[in-house]
């Protein structure tokens, strides 16, 4: 079932147009992310999504209902976790998850949300003291507060070092595992690699691509690389019989196989029943990062950020 729906979204800043007909659904339960480059509307989207600014054109329903027309249902059916969003220094973590349960009829149990979120022990410290991962923890949890069915999560972890980064995903994990569907705006491939059931990139206000992460990689780059070096002589046609194999090349004592399918598992199966050790196996697999850059041209901002955290 779709919990949101986008669809033809329009919306213009004086004669700017930022988001030009993005269309897309959320099903109930998925992690769908959104992912574009630097000003490619992503957070104008979802702020229509959250009601937040008025499409100029379109049409976006939230659990069958409109965003603007009915807020005040909606507000406690969608948690939301905008970019930058700040707390009063001297505000105590536990008074900032009061404070926002008392907007809600049914909030959640205050310390049993601050133990999910890994904030227990940062129960009386003020906001100014917190690390950065715990005041985007604090974020999550003052948008779970009123224990919605549907969170908008943007930019969650931008900012953060690679292990706060990987707690925070973890945060996220969970909630979903709790049943509640999450709408995530990310710059990080690894991120959205992680996380993501099914995302949209966006690209100058429009969708120009949707599937899983890894439907994606194959949709734009389909093969697939293996190199190693053979223990012992063999005929090539070994490898070119079989269907998965596309092209073979030689350099030196080393070979070059690409392909489709389960390439590695063709290779080495025919491999190993003449007795042949691939040694030195390398499989190149496409990333997220390749086929991001296939549908919108441009490398992704944190890509060499994510390149050091995964070093
Ligand atoms: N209130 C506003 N008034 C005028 N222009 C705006 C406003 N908000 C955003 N923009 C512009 O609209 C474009 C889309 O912005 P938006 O924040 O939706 O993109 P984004 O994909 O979330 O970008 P980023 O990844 O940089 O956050 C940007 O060029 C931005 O400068």
């Amino acid at each position: 079932m779709s919990v949101i729906e986008v669809d033809r979204l329009h919306k213009r800043y004086g004669a700017r147009t930022v988001v030009a007909g993005a269309s897309f659904a959320v099903e109930e339960g998925e992690i769908f992310g959104l992912l574009g480059p630097n000003g490619a509307g992503k957070t104008t989207t979802v702020e229509c999504v959250a009601g937040l600014r008025k499409p100029d054109a379109g049409r976006v329903a939230v659990l069958g209902l409109d965003p603007r027309r009915d807020a005040a249902r909606l507000r406690r059916l969608v948690g939301v976790q905008l970019q930058e969003s700040r707390l009063p220094d001297r505000i105590r973590v536990a008074e900032a998850v009061d404070l926002y349960a008392s907007f809600h009829r049914r909030p959640a149990v205050r310390d049993e949300l601050l133990a999910e979120l890994g904030l227990a022990d940062h129960r009386d410290t003020s906001y100014r003291a917190l690390s950065g991962g715990q005041k985007q923890r604090l974020s999550i949890a003052l948008a779970l507060v009123g224990r919605p069915r549907i969170a908008i999560l943007d930019e969650l972890t931008t900012g953060l070092d690679p292990q706060a980064r990987r707690d925070t995903w973890e945060v996220v994990e969970r909630i979903r595992d709790r049943g509640v569907t999450i709408l995530l705006v990310t710059h990080f491939m690894a991120e959205a690699e992680r996380l993501c059931d099914r995302l949209a990139v966006l690209d100058a206000g429009r969708v120009v691509a949707l599937d899983t992460p890894a439907g994606l990689v194959t949709r734009i780059h389909p093969g697939q690389r293996i190199r190693f070096r053979p223990s012992a002589p063999f005929d090539d046609r070994l490898l070119t019989d079989l269907p998965e194999v596309v092209s073979v090349r030689r350099t030196g004592r080393q070979l070059d196989v690409t392909g489709t399918g389960d390439l590695l598992s063709a290779v080495t199966t025919v491999l190993a029943r003449h007795q042949i050790i691939a040694a030195d196996l390398r499989v190149d697999r496409p990333s997220l990062d390749d086929a991001f850059v296939a549908l919108t041209g441009r490398r992704s901002q944190h890509r060499a950020d994510e390149g050091n955290e995964q070093a």
